[in-house]
């Protein structure tokens, strides 16, 4: 590499000064969503997602075909028409809801006396991973715990994440000390947050026939290459059912959202609730476990599309149960995760009493518990 072609690669950085203290930052990772629910937002972000080779594993001659040849043409539209249909007045819900962790999660922190940076990045749109590590750098974050919003690892998810990271590091002079959060998919406050989300609609609206949990399916093949995806979406919902004290007549596990023509997990969500109204189920709950904000697939494609299903092939209640969003019990899980991801640094920092009381304001304008 010549010197022109190395200076361009390593961008300058402020000159590092020996004894600054070192300063912790958390970045939470999630999907990304299109910045408006329009047919050009749409392109340019399912452009971005889907150009991921983590994502779709076909080659890439023949995928650049069919992307833009067919998907990009057609599916813009449609989508756009979808996200208009869940769009919040602050924007889309995922980025809502993982902006307000982001925010809740710092001001809990800071209230157990860490005095760290949390922020959030999309792998795809805005804020960008690259974008947001530049930002935490620039403010002197010499140390980064990269936490993905997915419990559940999956190569096309969470390793996605991880790449975006080591992408900028390649291009980074002075890398933080930097850490990984792969899975939380057993986390014992993880799976009590989702008990207590359901419990709390079961108090309002009692028990279904049958509780339907739904994950986000991934193409059948990733199982036989090794991706743990599978496993760790059933673990979870074992251990879900358990911490409910339900039996195994009493839920089920399906997979959502298959795109393409290619075998997915199975059993497929919709297809399973019609099979359930058509066999005299008359009450289902469905809950969405590996998502930990609502989001399209959670407010559209279940709330919206599988109920009409449901309830077409007979079913008479269909209630769907919110994702854990910014609900306490899921942000105490969240800092319970990160500080013990944290510990074992070899300095700890000192608090700064200004830092931590805007933290606290942050955290309590948006009701969080003191
Ligand atoms: C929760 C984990 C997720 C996995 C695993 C996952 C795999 C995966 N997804 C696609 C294709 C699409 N997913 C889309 C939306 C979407 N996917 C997830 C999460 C996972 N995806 C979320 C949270 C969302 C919602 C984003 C939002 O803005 O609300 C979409 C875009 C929507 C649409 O046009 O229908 C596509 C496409 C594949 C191919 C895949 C694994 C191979
Ligand atoms: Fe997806
Ligand atoms: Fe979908």
């Amino acid at each position: 590499m010549g010197g022109r072609e190395y200076r361009m690669r390593f961008r300058p950085e402020p000159p590092y000064t020996h004894g600054q203290p070192p300063r912790t930052a958390v970045l939470l990772c999630n999907l990304g969503t299109p910045e408006a629910p329009t047919a050009s937002a749409l392109r340019r972000y399912l452009a971005q997602f889907l150009a991921d080779p983590r994502v779709v594993e076909i080659p890439k001659p023949i995928w650049w075909l069919i992307l833009h040849g067919i998907i990009l043409r057609v599916r813009p539209k449609k989508s756009a028409a979808k996200y208009a249909s869940i769009w919040m007045p602050e924007g889309s819900p995922l980025k809502v809801w993982t902006e307000r962790q982001a925010t809740k999660l710092s001001g809990w922190l800071g209230e157990r006396g860490h005095q760290l940076t949390v922020r959030y990045a999309m792998r795809y749109g805005n804020p960008s991973v690259a974008a947001e590590l530049d930002r935490l750098k620039a403010e002197g974050a010499t140390r980064i715990l990269i936490l993905p919003a997915y419990p559940q690892y999956s190569g096309t998810t969470t390793a996605s994440v991880f790449d975006a990271v080591y992408a900028w590091a390649a291009r980074t002079r002075n890398i933080p000390e930097l850490r990984f959060v792969n899975r939380y998919h057993d986390d014992p406050g993880y799976i009590a947050a989702l008990a207590q989300r359901i419990r709390a609609h079961w108090q309002s609206h009692g028990q279904p026939d049958k509780l339907v949990m739904s994950f986000h399916g991934v193409p059948a093949r990733t199982l036989q290459l090794g991706d743990p995806y599978h496993c760790e979406c059933h673990k979870t919902a074992r251990l879900l059912a358990t911490e409910l004290g339900l039996e195994a007549s009493q839920w089920q596990l399906t997979f959502q959202s298959r795109f393409g023509k290619a075998k997915w997990l199975e059993p497929y969500t919709e297809p399973t609730l019609v099979a359930l109204a058509q066999s005299g189920v008359k009450h289902v709950q469905v809950v969405c476990p590996g998502f930990t904000s609502d989001c399209l697939e959670t407010l559209e494609e279940i709330n919206q599309e599988a109920r009409e299903a449901f309830l077409h092939a007979g079913g008479q209640t269909f209630e769907y149960i919110p994702c854990l969003n910014d609900s306490d019990a899921w942000i105490t899980a969240l800092a319970d995760l990160a500080e013990r991801h944290l510990t074992g640094w070899p300095t700890r920092e000192l608090p700064d009493p200004a830092a931590l009381a805007a933290q606290r304001a942050a955290a309590l304008a948006l009701g969080a518990k003191q």
